[in-house]
């Protein structure tokens, strides 16, 4: 039995998210460590957990931000983030986006179109400044992970595509208000296999040279994020980040740029995990269902992905048998687990693991279901870094406006 999670599970209730300081901590070390002596700027992709705790501790760790909304430039702001070390990535950035970003004074707007470069431009004219830019270039390459978050093929709606990318280039240095900074590439998430993102940096470098024999001289090269996490030990192999690095290094050699990465769930992936109660074992003709008190809502990514989390019970070792982990929404695709040997009865505390990354902040109120509350532990104290929603939370932007609609009636 895990003391601590049951200690946590009755102060602040269930479902709840518990994060880990020490594994923030340790996966920090590891880029750190890695990618030691070579200038390298660690932005952590915001939504892989966006929690303000959770950014004010990467900030304080010496951590930049990638971003790709207004609405995460925000969080990095009241977090204490540093806008000078922050990029901005995504394909659909609106003009009242753009403007915030540059007021903020971001360090680089990853540029994923020739329309957003034009309206960049614009946008800093109006604003009277120039726009620090960098394109995303889309090297197409096979990221080999789930074709939903896949996005480094030319059929991905992501960044310029390699054979557009020169004339982009010569477009974005005639423009007169817009610095031609950098070059980035993001080819994939939950990558196991690293080689793919080695040979998408070897495709920009080349690029890069190409660029530079034109006189488009670049000061960096941002490789995005997509190291992935063991999700199922008895599957997944641990990804070799010292090797990554190790052959990033040797090809960024002597060329004097600085080097960013994004990455997001190797930060806080196994750094969480997600607390559930269940509620009843449903004993059925064909299948027995466990139910659990935390829902696609809570951890989207079974549905969506069916992606595999390893469930434990916290409570009790129990005799195992094969069921469907399942929550209370009224969905077939509401599953935690499908087909998974867990002994379990009503009652009992489960803990989903690796839901640090891409569980909280993917978090919805359907079903009107109010989001869980997230701690985290920081030795042995916990700290509550985001409150249980209520229902009054949930329903008070609708109850704002129903005075208007009973006027409205005839
Ligand atoms: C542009 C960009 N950067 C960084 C990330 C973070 O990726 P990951 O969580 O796989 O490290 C993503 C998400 O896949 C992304 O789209
Ligand atoms: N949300 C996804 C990853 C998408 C990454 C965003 N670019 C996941 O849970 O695995």
């Amino acid at each position: 039995m895990n003391t601590v999670y049951t200690d946590l599970a009755a102060r602040f209730g269930t479902p709840l998210y518990v994060y880990d300081r020490q594994a923030l901590d340790a996966a920090i070390d590891n880029y750190f460590n890695a990618f030691s002596g070579s200038r390298a700027l660690i932005c952590y992709a915001v939504k892989a957990n966006g929690n303000l705790s959770i950014l004010k501790h990467f900030a304080a760790r010496g951590c930049g931000f990638d971003i790709v909304s207004g609405g995460e430039l925000a969080r990095v702001l009241a977090a204490g983030g540093d806008p000078a070390k922050t990029v901005f990535s995504g394909v659909g950035k609106s003009a009242d986006e753009i403007r915030f970003a540059l007021q903020n004074k971001i360090k680089c707007f990853n540029v994923e179109s020739l329309p957003e470069l034009e309206r960049i431009n614009a946008l800093a004219a109006e604003t009277g400044c120039r726009a620090p830019v960098s394109l995303r270039i889309n090297p197409d390459v096979d990221a080999q992970t789930h074709p939903y978050i896949s996005t480094g093929l030319k059929d991905n709606k992501f960044g310029i595509a390699m054979a557009d990318a020169e004339a982009a280039y010569r477009r974005a240095a005639e423009l007169p208000h817009v610095d031609v900074l950098g070059m980035d590439c993001h080819i994939g998430s939950q990558l196991i296999d690293l080689s793919p993102m080695v040979e998408a940096c070897e495709r920009l470098l080349a690029l890069l040279d190409r660029l530079a024999a034109q006189g488009i001289v670049l000061q960096h090269l941002d490789l995005g994020g997509g190291i992935g996490i063991v999700y199922d030990p008895k599957q997944d192999a641990e990804p070799d980040i010292a090797a990554y690095a190790a052959a990033v290094r040797r090809l960024l050699d002597g060329r004097g740029l600085e080097l960013i990465l994004e990455p997001g769930r190797s930060l806080v992936g196994n750094a969480g995990v997600l607390l559930t109660r269940v509620e009843y074992v449903k004993r059925g003709e064909n299948k027995d269902f466990v139910i659990t008190d935390a829902a696609m809502n809570d951890l989207l990514r079974p549905a969506l992905y069916d992606a595999y989390h390893h469930i434990s019970n916290v409570s009790a070792e129990r005799e195992a048998f094969v069921a469907d982990i399942v929550g209370p929404v009224c969905e077939t695709g509401d599953f935690l687990a499908q087909n998974r040997l867990i002994g379990a009865q009503a009652g009992d505390l489960l803990a989903v693991h690796g839901a640090g990354a891409y569980a909280a902040s993917m978090a919805s109120n359907y079903n009107s279901r109010p989001r869980a509350a997230e701690v985290l532990l920081c030795g042995g104290e916990a700290k509550l870094i985001r409150r249980r929603e209520t229902l009054d939370n949930i329903l008070a932007d609708e109850k704002a406006c129903l005075s208007g609609i009973s006027a409205c009636h005839h």
